[in-house]
Parts: C-alpha cells; sequence; structure tokens
C-alpha cells in the first residue's frame, strides 16, 4: 500500500513516532525510503532500526523529502522547525503530530508552503489508531492522498474543519488512551480494596477492559449504550454500580473537565508562540 511513497523524514523517534513508523513499515513502506532523525534513540528504538534495516540520522537530510513528519515535544518544535529547511522542497508536504503547535508558526519557521496538523493516537503502533487531520490551502488533493496513506496505515483518518478542531480531537482522542489505562489501574484499585489480591485485581481489570474493547470493535453495530445495557440486569448488580457511575457527580461530569483541561492545554501550547 505504501510502496510508491517517499521519501518521508521522520523526525522524532519516541513513542508517536515509532507508532507510526511501525504502522508505515507493516503497510510496506521500504525501510530506505523512510529516513528516521533522531540525535539520541533508545536503545530499543536502535535495535528495531538495526532488525529491520532502517537508518537512524542525527539531523534532516539536505536533500528534498516528499513528506516530513515531525513527532517531537512541542517545546523543541522552535528548534525542530528551523532545522528541518535543508528537507524541503517546492512539493515537499509537512505532517505534525504535535499538540498545540499552529500551521501558521510551522509555515513561518520551516519555510514549507504545505502544511498538515495530524493528531493520531498510540493505539496506531497495532493499526487499531484514529488521527484527526487539518491542512493548509496550499495542501492539493494528491498530498492528502498521501497524507491518507500515510496515516491510514495507523487507522482511522477524519478530515476536519477548522483547525482548532484538531484540539478537540487530542482532548479526546489523542490523550484518550491514557484514560482508558488510567480505569484499569482504578478498577484494580478498587478491586484490592475491596479485598483482591494486587496481582489478581490487575489480571481482572485488564482483561476486563480488553474484553470490553474487543466486544466494541466485534459488535461495532450495536451501540456503546446496548453493550452496556446488555450487562445490566434489573436491579442486579450492575445496576447497583452504575447508580454510582451514572449519579449526577459521576463519570459524566469527571469527563467532561477531564477533556476540558486537555483541550484547554492543547490551545495553550499554541499560545506559547
Ligand atoms: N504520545 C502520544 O500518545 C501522542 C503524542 N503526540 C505528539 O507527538 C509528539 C511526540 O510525543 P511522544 O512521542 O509522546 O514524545 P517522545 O518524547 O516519546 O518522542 C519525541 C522524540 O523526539 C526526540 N527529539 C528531541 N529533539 C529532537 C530533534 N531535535 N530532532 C529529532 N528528534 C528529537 C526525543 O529524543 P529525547 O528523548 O532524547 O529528547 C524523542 O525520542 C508530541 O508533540 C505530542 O504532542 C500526538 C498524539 C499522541
Ligand atoms: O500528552 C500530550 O501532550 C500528547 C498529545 C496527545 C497525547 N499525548
Amino acid at each position: 500500500m505504501l510502496g510508491d511513497v517517499g521519501p518521508v523524514v521522520l523526525v522524532g523517534a519516541g513513542k508517536m513516532g515509532m507508532a507510526m513508523a511501525d504502522g508505515w513499515l507493516d503497510a510496506g513502506l521500504s525501510p530506505d525510503r523512510l529516513i528516521l532523525v533522531d540525535p539520541n534513540p533508545s536503545s530499543s528504538v536502535r535495535h528495531k532500526a538495526s532488525t529491520v534495516g532502517l537508518t537512524i540520522y542525527q539531523s534532516v537530510p539536505d536533500k528534498d523529502a516528499q513528506v516530513i513528519v515531525l513527532a517531537v515535544k512541542p517545546q523543541v518544535a522552535d528548534d525542530v522547525l528551523a532545522s528541518i529547511k535543508p528537507a524541503i522542497g517546492d512539493d515537499s508536504v509537512l505532517i505534525s503530530v504535535m499538540a498545540g503547535i499552529s500551521i501558521a508558526k510551522m509555515e513561518k519557521l520551516s519555510g514549507c508552503a504545505k502544511v498538515i496538523r495530524a493528531m493520531p493516537n498510540t493505539p496506531a503502533q497495532i493499526g487499531k489508531g484514529i488521527t484527526g487531520v487539518f491542512s493548509n490551502r496550499a495542501v492539493d488533493p494528491q498530498d492528502r492522498m498521501i497524507a491518507d496513506n500515510l496515516l491510514e496505515a495507523s487507522g482511522d483518518v477524519v478530515w476536519l474543519n477548522e483547525e482548532d478542531d484538531i484540539n478537540k480531537v487530542t482532548g479526546v482522542a489523542g490523550s484518550g488512551p491514557a484514560y482508558v489505562f488510567y480505569m484499569v489501574e482504578a478498577l484494580a484499585e478498587a478491586a484490592e480494596t475491596n479485598g483482591m489480591p494486587p496481582e489478581m485485581a490487575m489480571r481482572f481489570a485488564r482483561q476486563t477492559i480488553v474484553g470490553a474493547a474487543g466486544l466494541l470493535e466485534y459488535d461495532n453495530q450495536t451501540s456503546a449504550e446496548q453493550l452496556r445495557e446488555n450487562v445490566t440486569s434489573p436491579n442486579g448488580t450492575t445496576y447497583a454500580g452504575l447508580q454510582v457511575l451514572m449519579s449526577e457527580d459521576g463519570l459524566v461530569p469527571l469527563m467532561e473537565k477531564t477533556v476540558r483541561a486537555a483541550v484547554e492545554r492543547a490551545r495553550e501550547l499554541g499560545e506559547d508562540e
């Protein structure tokens, strides 16, 4: 699927960058068309690179890239945007997954005309991510197709209407896997409080979330609400538990506060410009 794409320059071989790189390699991107740039890669990244035949570069090569993907922390955006100039030609497309950093800033500091913001999430690593995407006007249908090909290797892709939608996607789906992992931790803690030994508590909590997520995928025509109701016997145990979780000060207001904090932080990261 990605046989014709590249060269792709990926700047930042961290958690998100490598999650996407795994997806691209699985989707057929040839390792010699993926240029991985990271001045200080971890030992696991070095191991992965040597296993699949990827070269890791200290800095961006002085050669026009078809696509440059930025997967570095927003805090180093200024330096990194300036450093990628040697790889930018007239037709290069810049795709950034950095939270907060605006298209205007990327155009200005990198000199790249075609800029796309994408917000993926770490399930990209197993092709089960979802990515929100927004581009500037210079990005043409051919560029969008290349971006689609790359991003679809991570899972679903949704093109957005406004740049601020990226901040909303960040708070819901970019950060979202962490909320679910924390739910596992909280469920395990609650199991322990109710008398389960720690190892057993984590085993039951983790597999419960794995199983529930699996059902959402397997039974994808059935709403989450219906799946919940399928568990809930009249006046049974689930009903008793949900009375707490669905109360006025239960999960909904907590989730609203959680997502609002993340969305606002994404907007703030953009304001530090
Ligand atoms: N993690 C996630 O779930 C998601 C993250 N994102 C976005 O992805 C970006 C990366 O996040 P994440 O992967 O978690 O962070 P990581 O810290 O895991 O990855 C960033 C990588 O970039 C490296 N790096 C630092 N400076 C440079 C440089 N000048 N050139 C090349 N590489 C450099 C870092 O090296 P070192 O560690 O040595 O500094 C690190 O390996 C962020 O902007 C974040 O907003 C978006 C969606 C989800
Ligand atoms: O926490 C962060 O800022 C990044 C963006 C979305 C997920 N991780």
